[in-house]
């Protein structure tokens, strides 16, 4: 989306600024020739900061963290901002109020997906439902999904998602200073196993690498919308090299990756279960739902990509959603303390957490969607095409416009939550006659931090689910605390997030102290007790 991108793109390879320039004009051409002309009252474009001729507001955007700046515009343009990028249209929706109405109420018109032809088309990412268009891939997708991931469907999910949270605390005690990467192994061993019935034992899994390049594999190519082909996708015809030798390399890769992760799991997955090898799974369930009476397989292109799709959207998010809660913990030593005190009255220090303690652990509710709020796993969600022309509060919005939901700003918005950088889970609790319990008058930041319509995060439950089942297992056994250096000073980590779209914390380390030897002798016999027979598919 940023102008020194395309231009970046456009200069490689010695073509000149000029030349550079010239192609700048041309797409601004292109794309003002491309907006609807249907807008006969003239109503105004949605407010927002000047720009230059040709270029919009392209230099106005920041490369990093660009919701800051969204949501400065926000103060001074209101509920949407309307930017245009080389005579792209983009309109960023910074409250709630403005996202309900647009991308909830108006979700039959605000739902399609930007063009991205580099990556979908040229790439060989069709399959990926993120960027599928609103039509009948994107239903077919999101049908299967919804068969596996309604919150019905998750509670069938719950004995396993316990027992890898009791499974990672309990490696956890020999080694602590894996917080990290124990989180995203068994966050992604069970996304494998409910995706192809696969289990994943070690940190250093294949098929975990191969969606960790996929997903690189994309990032190298910067910003998604950015790259000429994207702007002119008949330059995709030209040989790649012309771009830059690089960027040929970084494209076969793109296609491998796509093959890697999408493909290449679903025939072997396939071929294992013709042979009767396979454990049930979300892929053996939907190849048995979809074989026509001649054997074949009716859309194997969409069933390979759902179970794709799975361990690429929720892995990431997921783990990136755990990894601020153990930060929250380190940096909040008092509110981990009233948690513990929350679980210990409940648990009685006699049995570790299940998820069916949710409803009775408020302070812990609180915390995590506190979490969620402080540091929205992705800060501007994915962003929403419209595919008709629209008029919000006397502005028009035309069809093809990209619409992106500044998610941090609204989960930092000070009218909503007082102090918004202050992590402060009691925001979100009331106490009547001394017994404590969630509020419902405050915007929980679970509307928020999945999305919007049609579009909305089709993993929600589960996501939450696993967050909660994790967070409740590591505070039933440990002390989350800071690590020391060796003078004994406690090191703080960098609250500086990496972003690309998925927000992250930097490396760190948390210094885990067990709590009781009785609670971690549990996490033995748990382990081994429970069992996979939980997984109902
Ligand atoms: C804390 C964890 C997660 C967060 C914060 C998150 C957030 C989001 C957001 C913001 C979107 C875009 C919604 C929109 O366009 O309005 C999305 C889409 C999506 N998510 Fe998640 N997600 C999480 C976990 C998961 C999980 C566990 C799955 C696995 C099933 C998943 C699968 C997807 C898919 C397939 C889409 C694309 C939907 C579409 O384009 O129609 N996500 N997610």
């Amino acid at each position: 989306m940023a102008v020194t991108e395309i231009l970046a793109h456009l200069t490689q390879n010695n073509i000149s600024w000029i030349v550079g320039l010239i192609a700048a004009s041309l797409i601004y051409v292109y794309r003002t020739s491309r907006n609807t002309k249907t807008n006969p009252d003239n109503l105004p474009y949605p407010k927002g900061p000047k720009g230059v001729p040709l270029l919009g507001n392209a230099l106005q955007l920041p490369a990093a963290n660009q919701w800051h700046q969204f949501s400065e515009w926000a103060k001074e343009f209101g509920p949407i901002t309307g930017l245009r990028v080389l005579g792209k249209n983009i309109v960023i929706v910074n409250s709630f109020d403005a996202a309900a109405e647009l991308l909830n109420k108006r979700g039959a018109i605000y739902s399609s997906r930007p063009d991205l032809p580099l990556i979908r088309d040229y790439g060989g990412w069709d399959f990926m439902l993120p960027i599928v268009p609103y039509g009948d891939a994107f239903l077919t997708q999101r049908r299967m999904l919804h068969q596996f991931f309604n919150p019905s469907a998750t509670r069938n999910y719950h004995g396993i998602l316990t027992k890898h949270a009791r499974s990672l605390a309990h490696d956890l005690l020999t080694q602590t200073q894996k917080f990290q990467s124990l989180n995203r192994m068994y966050v992604g061993a069970t996304v494998m196993l409910l995706a192809y019935g696969y289990e994943v034992k070690g940190e250093n899994h294949e098929w975990i690498n191969n969606v960790e390049n996929a997903v690189r594999s994309t990032v190298v190519l910067g910003t998604l919308g950015a790259h000429p082909i994207d702007i002119f996708p008949i330059l995709g015809k030209l040989p790649y090299v012309l771009f830059g030798t690089r960027f040929a390399k970084n494209m076969a890769n793109l296609k491998q990756a796509a093959y890697d992760v999408c493909l290449s799991p679903y025939y072997i997955v396939k071929e294992k279960a013709l042979k009767g090898e396979t454990k049930p799974s979300i892929l053996t369930r939907l190849m048995e739902e979809n074989t026509l009476p001649d054997g074949d397989i009716k859309d194997e292109r969409f069933i390979s990509a759902v179970t794709a799709i799975i361990y690429i959207g929720g892995a990431d998010t997921t783990v990136a959603a755990i990894d601020s809660f153990a930060i929250a913990m380190m940096l909040h030593p008092d509110i981990r303390r009233q948690i513990q005190k929350e679980l210990d009255t409940l648990l009685g220090g006699e049995r570790l957490p299940t998820l069916q303690d949710r409803d009775s652990l408020p302070l812990l509710s609180a915390t995590i969607k506190e979490t969620i709020r402080w540091k929205p796993p992705i800060p501007l969600g994915v962003p929403h095409s419209s595919t008709e022309d629209d008029i919000y509060q006397g502005s028009f919005i035309p069809k093809n416009t990209m619409v992106i939901f500044n998610a941090w700003g609204m989960c930092h918005n000070p009218q909503e939550y007082p102090d918004p950088s202050v992590f402060n889970p009691s925001r979100f609790l009331k106490e009547i006659e001394g017994k404590v319990s969630l509020r419902d008058d405050v915007c929980d930041p679970e509307e928020i931090i999945f999305g919007f319509g049609r579009r909305i995060c089709p993993g929600q439950d589960f996501a939450l689910a696993t967050v909660w089942i994790t967070a409740a297992t590591l505070l039933s056994v440990y002390d989350i605390c800071l690590p020391l250096d060796e003078t004994g000073q406690e090191i703080l980590p960098d609250l500086n997030y990496v972003t690309a779209t998925v927000s992250h914390p930097k490396p760190f380390h948390c210094r885990l102290v067990p709590r009781s030897q009785r609670m971690t002798a549990k996490l033995g016999e748990a382990t081994s007790a429970l069992a996979d027979e939980h997984l109902i598919f």
